[in-house]
Parts: structure tokens; C-alpha cells; sequence
């Protein structure tokens, strides 16, 4: 984690949750983070619901004030129409959503999005004043063959082909190695480092160093409260995409406050 990045810490609850279980599960964030005196400027919060939860995710980060931060799972490439059961957008834009996530691996796996619809849900993101959270990373078999490096970052020449800087800048990579999610089986920080930092050194090369030391790239894959410190003490890793132990608010809570020795 270098300096000059600010962490982000994001939730990732998959179809999890309704909406009323959302407005419990984010004032329990809420009230576990005050009680810890989170500063929210050192790390930033935040919770990517189902789509159905996002306005009483809205409604309630507004009447509360809340520093925490929301956003979609997915979104169209397309801005609207006849696209049964596709969320736009705009309609996240309209809902103050900051982040969407796209290019999921789930969404990669079971729904069959290639590079090039992903590459489109980015520029749909950012068309729309939405920092596009761009999942990235390879299946076991690749890691066994030793090629994870240039097989995530065809992932993210592709994601990113046709960019300005400035739309780069936007973005926030998340190297989540498929093998990783869900399973227990957390990389180690060293696996994360070298593929985070490859991410950043293609960024580089692709574009110049200085955006490169200022776009985010996380890490994803069963990260919990005891192995998130070991991964963030990792130079090039600015945050995690959470996706079970973000589910429980206290838990999350401790991932968040990962620098501090407090319990929360
Ligand atoms: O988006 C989050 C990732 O898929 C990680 O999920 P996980 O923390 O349950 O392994």
C-alpha cells in the first residue's frame, strides 16, 4: 500500500441479503465503524448490494450521512431500451451510486461475458460518472500452469483497451485469482503482490507511471480480518474486494480497520 493511495475497502454481498436485511447489515457497519472512530479518509467504505437493496441503501447512507460508499454489481453496456432485466447505467448514477463492479468472475463464468462486453460494461461505467470496479484474474488451471501474470493482464489490455488516461484514472482494478473465491483458499500476500504489481507496471507501460501509482488495484479471494494486514502490507495492493466476511457488518468492520489494533 503506498501512500498516496487511499485503501478501499468494498463489500461484495453477491445475492445476498434483502433490502431490509441491507439497512441492518449497513447500520451495523455504520455504528461498528463510529464506535472504532473509523476515519474514512484513511480507508474508504464500501458496500456493493443487489440492485434491489440499493435504494434503501441510499435512503438510508443519506438520512444518516454516512461516509460509506455503494454501488452495483453490474450494469448494461447499454444506456437504455429493450434489454429485459438489464439495469442501466444511469439508473446506478441516479441511485448516488459511486462504484459498479464489472467483469466479475461469476458473471465472466455463469454468464458468459467475454472481454470485449466487459471492456463495454467499463466504458458504460464511466459514461456515467461511475468508477468501474474491474474484476480481473485466472482459474486454477492457469495458476498451475504458471501463467496467471499475462493471462490477467490480457484481461486488463482488453478492459482497458481504447481509454484516455483520465477515464483510467477512474477505474479501480480488483485482482480476484478465481481459485481464491469462495473457497478458503486466500492466496498468499506474495501471489497477490506479484500479480497486483504486474497490473500496475502494465498500467505504466500502457499509459505513464504517474497514473499508475494512482489508480487503485485490489485484491479478492476469501479475505477475512486475519489475513487481510499480511495482504495490504503488500506495496501494491490498495484494498480488498470482499465478498462472504463482508456479508457480517462486524467482521467487515475489523477487515475495514485492518491498520488498527483496536477491536471493534
Ligand atoms: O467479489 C468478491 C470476491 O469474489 C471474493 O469473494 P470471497 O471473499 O467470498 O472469497
Amino acid at each position: 500500500m503506498a501512500e498516496n493511495r487511499t485503501p478501499l475497502m468494498a463489500g461484495n454481498w453477491k445475492m445476498n441479503l434483502d433490502h431490509q436485511q441491507a439497512i441492518s447489515t449497513v447500520q451495523k457497519l455504520a455504528w461498528t465503524l463510529k464506535d472504532a472512530k473509523h476515519d474514512y479518509a484513511a480507508v474508504e467504505v464500501a458496500v456493493l448490494p443487489p440492485f434491489t437493496d440499493l435504494r434503501s441503501v441510499q435512503t438510508l447512507v443519506d438520512a444518516d450521512k454516512l461516509d460509506i460508499r455503494y454501488g452495483g454489481q453490474d450494469l448494461s453496456q447499454h444506456e437504455s431500451g429493450a434489454f429485459t432485466g438489464e439495469v442501466s447505467g444511469p439508473m446506478l448514477a441516479k441511485l448516488g451510486c459511486t462504484y459498479v463492479a464489472v467483469g466479475h468472475s461469476e458473471r465472466r463464468e455463469h454468464h458468459n461475458e467475454s472481454d470485449e462486453l466487459v471492456a463495454a460494461k467499463v466504458v458504460a461505467a464511466l459514461k456515467n460518472g461511475l468508477s468501474p470496479i474491474l474484476c480481473v484474474g485466472e482459474g486454477l488451471h492457469v495458476r498451475k500452469a504458471g501463467e496467471q501474470v499475462p493471462f490477467t493482464l490480457a484481461q486488463v489490455d482488453a478492459a482497458l483497451n481504447g481509454l484516455s488516461a483520465e477515464e483510467v484514472a477512474k477505474v479501480v482494478v480488483a485482482y480476484e485469482p478465481v481459485w481464491a473465491i469462495g473457497t478458503g483458499e486466500v492466496a498468499t500476500p506474495q501471489d497477490a503482490q506479484e500479480v497486483c504489481g504486474a497490473i500496475r507496471a502494465r498500467i505504466a507501460e500502457l499509459y505513464d507511471a504517474e497514473l499508475a501509482g494512482a489508480v487503485r488495484v485490489l485484491y479478492g479471494g476469501s479475505v477475512k480480518s486475519g489475513n487481510v494486514a499480511q495482504i495490504m502490507a503488500q506495496p501494491d495492493v490498495d484494498g480488498a474486494l470482499v465478498g462472504g466476511a463482508s456479508l457480517d457488518p462486524e467482521e467487515f468492520g475489523r477487515i475495514v480497520r485492518y491498520q488498527s489494533h483496536v477491536t471493534v
